[in-house]
């Protein structure tokens, strides 16, 4: 077991590298199963567990990957006989398995994968999912932890409209449909530019997509998808995360590569809070100021304030002087990284999905655990800031999304150090 120590008070200053996106490469690793001739080739792939995971599940179909961390590169071969069933061991690991459903569904007219289940930040069912799969003819059914999709004649084209714009629903209905028979229009669609990133790629394998980025998809049925290159989109998340570690601690950081477009909220919130958000050609350069001011945010689906960004953000808000609020309104349990700040002598309430925090927090250093993937990272932003020595556990989370995040603050000039304790 490891755990990270942080020892607060320096500003952080200087340039950060950013990867690619834990969120765009799962759904194009899934992708890649619709690849039946040519071999696929992706690159800027970020080196994450979740990553790891979604090979082992590709492998567990019987594709090859090759996965060269020296690149960043996974090389997929699907050309073979490929099998149907994603089995409880991987999908167990992680919910993101669960869009291997529309490929397979796609190219084989059949899929078994195991449920996914809830997590900490909510129950996240994926019925969103399975009634756009039946609209294009699909039978589902549900035996022993199993969802269990059939099309024998193959998926046929459907005008569906979809109750809540749900990333993962659009990324495997489309990628269902882009070997229907005929055309699809899904309408309320997720936006994000995970989605574009994920359309492109379909696009330069041979499918038909149109409207990526819009709250309408049109996808006109092909017969067959064949490998791509495809280069992964930059990790706005991560991006993001390192500008509220870089505002909060009157640091002066350029966010090598940050597309500022797909962080306009987010800066927008920055810019309310008086942090200075510059464009230059290399990135984004932040500066924080000596007082933040107190802001209002509500997260919503992309272009709306980003969920994930929502712990990073409430430690920032904490920080500044005066009384913030933070309503979540995407996922129904993701306050559970204010506990563990209270425990830093962070003053708050919460009112149904509303937290009403009162600044301005002197954090102060002690022993925290991560909930989930960025409760982690907004309890290592607070140890930045905090008196004292800040150790925090359970890293797997953090290890999920981030790649050597304490070397890249370090480099910064955080003091900060990842140590295993040999549990
Ligand atoms: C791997 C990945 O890309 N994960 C992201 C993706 O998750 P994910 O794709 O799971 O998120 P969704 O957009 O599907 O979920 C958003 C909300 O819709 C609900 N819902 C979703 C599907 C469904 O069939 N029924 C239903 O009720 C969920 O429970 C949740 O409350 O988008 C989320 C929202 O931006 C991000 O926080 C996650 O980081
Ligand atoms: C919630 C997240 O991811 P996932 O959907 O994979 O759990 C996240 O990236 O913050």
């Amino acid at each position: 077991m490891d755990k990270i120590i942080v020892r607060g008070g320096n500003r952080l200053s200087g340039s950060v590298h950013i990867e690619g996106a834990k969120n765009a490469v799962l759904p194009i690793l899934a992708a890649t199963i619709l690849g039946s001739s040519e071999k696929s080739i992706l690159t800027n792939t970020p080196i994450l567990s979740d990553v790891h995971v979604m090979n082992e599940v590709l492998r567990s179909l019987h594709l090859q990957v090759n996965f060269d961390e020296n690149h960043n590169r996974i090389t997929v071969d699907a050309t073979g006989d490929i099998s149907s069933e994603a089995p409880f061991e991987y999908v167990s690991k992680m919910r993101a398995s669960i869009v291997v459903l529309g490929p397979l569904l796609a190219r084989l007219g059949k899929a078994r994968v195991a449920l996914p289940g809830g997590c900490a930040i909510g129950s996240r069912p994926i019925d969103i999912h399975l009634r756009g799969f039946e609209a294009m003819g699909a039978t589902i059914e549900q035996h022993e932890g199993y969802v269990e999709a059939t099309a024998p004649e193959g998926l046929h084209g459907a005008e569906i409209y979809f109750d809540f714009p749900s990333v993962g629903a659009t990324q495997n209905v489309m990628m269902a449909a882009t070997l229907a028979d005929g055309e699809t229009v899904i309408k309320n669609v997720a936006r994000e530019p995970e989605i574009v990133d994920l359309a492109d790629m379909l696009n330069a394998m041979g499918a038909q997509i149109k409207g990526a980025g819009t709250d309408t998809l049109t996808i006109e049925g092909v017969d067959q998808l064949h490998g791509v290159h495809h280069e992964v989109v930059q990790d706005r998340i991560e991006a993001g995360t390192f500008m509220v570690a870089a505002a909060a601690t009157q640091g002066n950081v350029l966010v090598e590569d940050a597309v500022m477009e797909h962080n306009l909220p987010l800066i927008a919130k920055l810019r309310e809070m008086g942090v200075e958000v510059i464009q230059e050609k290399k990135g984004v350069r932040i500066v924080g100021p000596a007082t933040l001011k107190p802001v209002d945010i509500e997260t919503a689906p992309y272009p709306g304030f980003p969920t994930d960004m929502q712990p990073q953000m409430t430690v920032l808000q904490l920080e500044a002087d005066g009384v913030s609020t933070l309503t979540e309104t995407v996922f129904e349990n993701r306050f559970m990284h204010l506990d563990e700040l209270r425990r830093m002598n962070a003053k708050f309430e919460i009112k149904g999905n509303t937290v009403v925090m009162h600044g301005p927090t002197k954090f102060e250093g002690t022993e925290v655990a991560a909930t989930d993937l960025r409760a982690a990272a907004a309890l290592i932003i607070a140890g930045l800031i905090a008196t004292g020595e800040t150790q925090i556990t359970n890293l797997q989370y953090l290890d999920r999304g981030y790649y050597e995040i304490e070397k890249k603050l370090r480099h910064l000039g955080a003091d900060i150090e990842r140590v295993s304790t040999g549990e």
